[in-house]
């Protein structure tokens, strides 16, 4: 039998346009051998054409007002984040979600900075913990937080940006990953939309919406932090390809970007209503699921004597992938009193999401 996939990790490819971002290349190779073939190709923070179509993008569908000075792209979230560390004095203090993205806390780590972790509430990352560390920088993931799924409510938003605006050397990474696709509420601007005191640094990356092998990251730098950056950084070429930046600029700017995203929620949302009513018919009141109303994932504790390795074992040889939430348990703290698991649906065709289901149940009882 073949394996079916909980993970969180992958795109569906097939519902990618190929088709369409295929002409975009031939259009972008067509157009843009100038671009392909000077300097401009290397500049530090992307083509410029490329920045001006993303800002505009994220001006309509994020909230986000930036120039497109302030974009700089990189060949992963994770790239960009060793640049805007060097930003940032040798004793600034960072902190960041537990449960949260292990691969930033691993880079943080990597670093020796001083980085300590706060844990969330119902309403993500929490307001008097924050304020009890007091690091100076901040990283949040508020439109689905990672992994745990909570969606930040305005209110939180609010409390956060106050917290930075109350004195100087304060910053906030928002890390807006997966934030494409958000179910029951509507948009909610992000963070860097609301902010008024040049405190929010905003990342974004196409991975989710499009392709992860795409490599394609971008952070929004306030003014201040470009200025350090130009005079720190500005001598480090592009990490990303001029070809996959102007296909993308294509992709965008002929309306195919938004086609899809709108093509993916529909399929997307469908997929996880059959999802969320097959678990709750197979497994009834001894589950518990978190973080459904956005964007590719949600969690799900399981009332079960067994243990997270003898299902995760048990998952592998019914040729399950399953993902538990334990490596994102930072410091080594266990968050969570059941085995508790990450439930992607971007790579479960709706026809499988039966026998999914089944071989999770067998695995769990
Ligand atoms: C919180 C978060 N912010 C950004 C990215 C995007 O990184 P990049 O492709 O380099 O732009 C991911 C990517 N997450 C991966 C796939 F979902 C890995 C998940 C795992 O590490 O478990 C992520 O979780």
């Amino acid at each position: 039998k073949d394996w079916i996939s909980f993970s969180h990790m992958s795109a569906d490819r097939s519902i990618f346009p190929f088709e369409s971002w295929l002409s975009c290349e031939h259009k972008a190779l067509k157009l843009s051998r100038l671009e392909l073939n000077d300097d401009s190709s290397r500049f530090p923070q992307g083509l410029y054409s490329v920045r001006q179509t993303i800002a505009r993008f994220l001006s309509v569908a994020r909230g986000v007002n930036c120039f497109p000075e302030q974009i700089v792209l990189g060949g992963s979230t994770q790239f960009l984040f060793y640049i805007l560390r060097h930003l940032f004095g040798e004793n600034t203090r960072y902190a960041m979600e537990n449960p949260g993205y292990r691969r930033m806390y691993e880079s943080l780590r990597m670093e020796r900075v001083r980085l300590d972790t706060i844990p969330l509430d119902r309403k993500g990352i929490s307001i008097d913990v924050l304020k009890r560390i007091n690091p100076n920088v901040v990283y949040v993931t508020p439109s689905h937080q990672f992994p745990t799924g909570v969606v930040m409510p305005i209110s939180r938003r609010i409390q956060l940006l106050n917290w930075a605006a109350e004195t100087k050397d304060r910053y906030i990474i928002e890390d807006d990953y997966d934030s494409e696709f958000k179910y029951e509420t509507d948009t909610i601007p992000s963070l860097q939309g609301l902010d008024s005191y040049g405190r929010v640094i905003y990342f974004g990356t196409f991975s989710k919406s499009l392709l992860p092998g795409l490599r394609l990251s971008y952070m929004i730098l306030p003014q201040p932090l470009l200025k350090i950056y130009r005079k720190r950084c500005g001598f480090i070429m592009s990490t990303c390809n001029a070809m996959g930046q102007l296909t993308l600029q294509q992709f965008i700017d002929s309306g195919e970007y938004r086609k899809h995203i709108r093509h993916m929620k529909q399929v997307y949302i469908n997929r996880q209503k059959k999802l969320i009513y097959a678990l709750t018919r197979r497994f009834g009141s001894a589950m518990t699921m978190h973080g459904a109303n956005a964007g590719l994932h949600f969690n799900a504790e399981f009332d079960t004597t067994r243990s997270v390795q003898e299902i995760a074992m048990r998952a592998k040889a019914a040729r399950l992938e399953l993902y538990n939430l334990q490596p994102y348990c930072l410091d080594g703290t266990d968050l969570f009193s059941r085995p508790a698991f990450i439930l992607g649906f971007a790579n479960l065709p709706i026809e499988k999401i039966e026998e999914g289901v089944e071989r999770l149940y067998r695995s769990i009882f």
